[in-house]
């Protein structure tokens, strides 16, 4: 298939050290060099972690979502933006591109609405947990990034945005990206992060499964499918059921797997299948 209009959401976990960050950038540049456009949606949970830690905040998770106080919350949008958005914006540049550097705020482009998420105990039971400052993507306003695009510049979106009323809220990276994967009609949705797929028996890389539909993913829950691997697998979902043609998780400590799954067209990570 051709591919004309990508998302890559580029998880903190792959962002190991400043080298792979520069490899990222450059399989962008070469995507771009073959007409590719390319929208980059980044977190940074691992940098987050370290800013939270040295002002002496403590955070927990829930089901891959960071309970969010609004003193967090300063120090989150602080790190995603002044230290982790900033450094891919100056690395894409470097290489050629025209990055620029957003979050949902700008342009009023993604508007949030706060969370409630809905946990399951081992017994199936299901309660509502207030994760505080923790949001959901009500709307997508396409039109900026169209912009952006069609004159050649290359977006770098953070998952920080505000709801009708200026509420600031923190969303889950993938959470953030699927939903801009699909506003943007895009060919396919990449997410990156720290391992080669979803594997059947984490942390066995032998078990990775190489597909998984849709309809089949329900029974993964609580199994293979736990903590930050969530998030990744339900924002495919949300991507492909809004008419998103592919999905598929990729290695981004392995950046030749980006132009080997969109220029070579190989097989490799793990798609989720319609
Ligand atoms: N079945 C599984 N297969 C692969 N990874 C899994 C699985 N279950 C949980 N994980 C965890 O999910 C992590 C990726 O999610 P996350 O930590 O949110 O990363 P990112 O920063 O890329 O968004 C992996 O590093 C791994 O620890
Ligand atoms: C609500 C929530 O969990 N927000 C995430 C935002 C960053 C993120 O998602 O980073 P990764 O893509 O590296 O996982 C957080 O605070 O860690």
């Amino acid at each position: 298939m051709e591919y004309r209009k990508i998302l890559i959401k580029y998880g903190g976990n792959a962002m190991v050290n400043q080298e792979l960050k520069e490899a990222i950038a450059q399989k962008i540049k070469t995507l771009q060099n073959h007409g590719v456009q390319v929208i980059l949606v980044h977190g940074g949970g691992p940098f987050i972690n370290k800013s939270l830690e040295d002002a002496g905040i403590t955070s927990q998770f829930f089901d891959g979502h960071r309970h969010t106080s609004p003193e967090a919350l300063s120090c989150i949008e602080k790190t995603l933006k002044g230290e982790v958005n900033s450094s891919l914006v100056n690395l894409l540049n470097r290489e050629g591109l025209q990055a620029v550097g957003l979050s949902g705020k700008d342009g009023k482009l993604a508007i949030a609405q706060k969370r409630w998420h809905l946990a399951r105990n081992e017994a199936g039971e299901e309660s509502q947990v207030d994760l505080g400052q923790v949001g959901d993507v009500k709307v997508v306003n396409p039109l900026l990034l169209k912009i952006l695009l069609d004159n050649g510049f290359t977006p770098v979106i953070t998952c920080i945005a505000s709801d009708e009323k200026g509420n600031d809220f923190n969303i889950n990276g993938d959470v953030f990206a699927g939903k801009i994967a699909a506003a943007m009609e895009v060919d396919a949705y990449i997410v990156l992060t720290d391992v080669d797929g979803l594997y059947q028996d984490y942390p066995d890389p032998a078990s990775i499964l190489k597909e998984v539909n849709l309809k089949t993913i329900p029974q993964y829950y609580g199994k293979a499918i736990k903590g930050g691997m969530i998030p990744k697998i339900e924002s495919c979902v949300a991507a492909l059921e809004a008419g998103v043609k592919k999905a598929v998780i990729l290695n981004g400590t392995q950046p030749d797997q980006i132009s080997d799954y969109i220029i070579n067209q190989r097989t490799i990570g793990t798609t989720i299948t319609q």
